[in-house]
């Protein structure tokens, strides 16, 4: 008979903790632990905050009788790491090491392969991370920017990207692997893959001011104008920082990050609330047109996911700008949690092998 496994997955968010344990692909128990500002403003660096999110955790799941030895392994959400290619890794010390320092930047995702490894070390079990943010399988010409002093990045939401082309792929009788996909996030943030063959070879970087604006990012800008305003003596450098990331996109027009919200705006008439969201509808359009282009027009689906594709009406928009590329396939919303320990189940299986970062 074939072995059953149980893992642990957690997936740390800048206010929240997800967690879930699963039986295989079943999910036994699955929640979401809320973090107030007030709670995490104790802490001064993201790393600070390891113990306390831990603790929770293993509150909840005495609370929801798992036995620490029933868990075969430990999966956390990847973050800013060094770039690498997608998988599974097991954690190890050098990983360790730059989730601490944040080798590429603060991110609530750095969390999830420290508290996991502490967690495995108590019951001498593996920790992994998979799809991390960082997934790098771009190609080499789309890493020139322009400026040789700056390289493009690839900073991309790999985990449900890739979660969602691979389950598209499945239903289609296809492998991840055979086909073409251009995959849109709609989340907080929204990034936009070309998946050629199972590798994302290029996207825009969804953290730092690349392709369309999202809810609360400016996406790209108009160089030469954001010069300007960088030495107007009006902003300070984590000013405009905060102004791309944070406070940018229809949180900058709308004083919302909520795309429900700005539903609600429209269905009440109001005209600018209509074009701001209408034009994050078009820049994600010309973002999949782009990557169209990448994959030479050999597009086998284009796939909408994230939280905002459960707005139909949003949808639609994006759909009737790239429908003469490829079917638009909608997968709202992101089953995170089920694509970790999907990940975790291919390892222990013997599906895949655990990389090494
Ligand atoms: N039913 C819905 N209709 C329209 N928009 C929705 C719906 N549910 C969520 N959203 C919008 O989706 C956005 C958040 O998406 P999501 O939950 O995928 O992002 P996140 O997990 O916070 O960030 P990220 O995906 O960048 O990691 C918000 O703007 C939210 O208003
Ligand atoms: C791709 C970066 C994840 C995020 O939106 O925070």
């Amino acid at each position: 008979m074939e072995e059953k496994y149980r893992i642990l997955v957690i997936n740390p968010g800048s206010t929240s903790t997800k967690i879930a344990v699963f039986d295989d692909e079943k999910a036994i128990f699955e929640e979401t632990l809320r973090h107030s500002t007030e709670e995490l403003s104790k802490y001064d660096k993201v790393y600070d905050q390891y113990k306390f999110r831990k603790d929770i955790i293993l509150e909840i799941l005495n609370k929801n009788n798992i036995e620490l030895e029933s868990l075969n392994a430990i999966v956390g959400r990847g973050g800013l790491l060094n770039p690498i290619e997608g998988g599974t890794y097991k954690v190890n010390e050098k990983m360790l090491k730059d989730l601490k320092i944040g080798v590429q930047g603060e991110h609530a995702s750095n969390l999830g392969g420290i508290i996991a490894n502490e967690i495995a070390k108590m019951i001498d079990k593996p920790a992994y991370i998979v799809d991390p943010v960082v997934v790098d399988e771009m190609e080499d010409i789309a890493r020139i920017s322009g400026m040789p002093e700056i390289e493009r990045r690839s900073i991309v939401h790999a985990l449900n990207q890739k979660a969602v082309a691979r389950r598209h792929s499945k239903s289609k009788n296809k492998n991840y692997e055979d086909i073409n996909l251009i995959v849109a996030h709609l989340g907080g943030g929204i990034s936009v893959g070309a998946h050629r063959k199972g590798k994302i070879i290029d996207v825009n970087n969804a953290l730092d001011g690349e392709g369309p604006f999202s809810p609360e990012r400016s996406g790209g800008l108009p160089v030469g104008d954001l010069v300007k305003l960088c030495y107007s003596g009006k902003y300070s450098e984590d000013e405009m920082k905060k102004k791309i990331k944070g406070n940018g996109g229809l949180v900058s027009y709308l004083n919302t990050n909520d795309a429900r919200e700005v539903g609600e705006m429209i269905k009440e008439g109001n005209k600018e609330a209509e074009l701001v969201y209408n034009a994050m509808a078009y820049q994600i359009a010309k973002e999949i047109g782009s990557c169209a282009a990448v994959l030479k027009g050999e597009v086998d689906g284009i796939i909408l996911t994230g939280g905002i594709a459960y707005d139909k009406e949003f949808t639609k928009w994006i759909e009737e700008m790239v429908k003469f590329i490829s079917n638009v396939y909608i997968y709202p919303g992101e089953d995170e949690l089920m694509a970790l320990a999907e990940g975790g189940l291919r390892v222990l299986r013997g599906e895949e092998k655990a990389k090494e970062y």
